[in-house]
């Protein structure tokens, strides 16, 4: 059984498949850690996260820097949103995310293409979302735990840019994919929200074992 999880940033896609995963007793890859990677190896290297062939070559990144903590800030999300534009980078990960979705037992992987280019046929696919607003007051939340004051209006535009970013490209663009639910978290808790997600892919699971 494969479950395919979309949206863009900070929509709680993670979290909600993590909290699948546990339900169903599935392993789940969050993608973004990959491109994240590839957007970190690229600066360690000097190189222009623009240009094709340095984001290219840094594909080949150490598996060591998916622990970096690094990783999870939001600069280098931004620069994996800019690697992640060429389709040589995206070509260089499919087989990664192909292999782990058709693992023996089935998979649950949660990205921005995972539903449309990954795992097209994936037995249940939703799409999270949520607003801008809720979105960047979520990140704002995660770095005051961590102890940072960062400024509102800058989360809110790295956000907009992110999702213009992502929905604009010309390969593999973030959307909704054909037969996928879409959850909006905006206005749900995260137990809430993961109720609707077991819910809506427990209904899906069924249709599809109907035929
Ligand atoms: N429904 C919710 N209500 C409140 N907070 C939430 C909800 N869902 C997720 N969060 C919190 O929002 C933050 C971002 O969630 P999460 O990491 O799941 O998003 P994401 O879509 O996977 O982000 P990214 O794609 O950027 O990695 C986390 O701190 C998480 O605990
Ligand atoms: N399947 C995917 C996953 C991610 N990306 C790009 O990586 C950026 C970072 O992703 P996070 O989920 O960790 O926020 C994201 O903005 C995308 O540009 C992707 O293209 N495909």
């Amino acid at each position: 059984m494969i479950i395919a999880v979309d949206g863009p940033a900070a929509s709680g896609k993670g979290t909600i498949a993590k909290a699948l995963a546990a339900h169903y007793g599935l392993p789940c890859l969050d993608t973004g850690l990959l491109y994240r990677a590839v957007g970190l190896a690229v600066l360690k290297r000097g190189g222009d996260p623009d240009r094709e062939a340095d984001a290219l070559a840094a594909c080949d990144f150490d598996d060591a820097i998916l622990a970096e903590p690094a990783l999870r800030s939001e600069a280098v999300g931004s620069l994996a949103s800019r690697v992640s534009v060429h389709p040589s980078v995206r070509a260089a990960l499919v087989s990664r995310q192909r292999d782990f979705a058709t693992q023996p037992g089935g998979a649950i992987l949660d990205g921005r293409d995972i539903a449309t280019v990954i795992a097209p046929d994936a037995d249940a696919k939703l799409f999270v979302t949520a607003s801008v607003a809720v979105r960047a007051q979520r990140r704002y939340s995660d770095a005051q735990a961590q102890g940072a004051r960062p400024d509102m209006d800058s989360l809110i535009a790295d956000i907009q840019a992110r999702d213009t970013r992502d929905m604009s490209r010309d390969h593999a663009p973030l959307r909704v994919a054909e037969g996928a639910d879409l959850l909006d978290t905006s206005d749900l808790t995260i137990d809430a929200a993961v109720r609707q997600a077991i819910a809506l892919v427990d209904a899906q699971l069924d249709r599809h074992r109907k035929g």
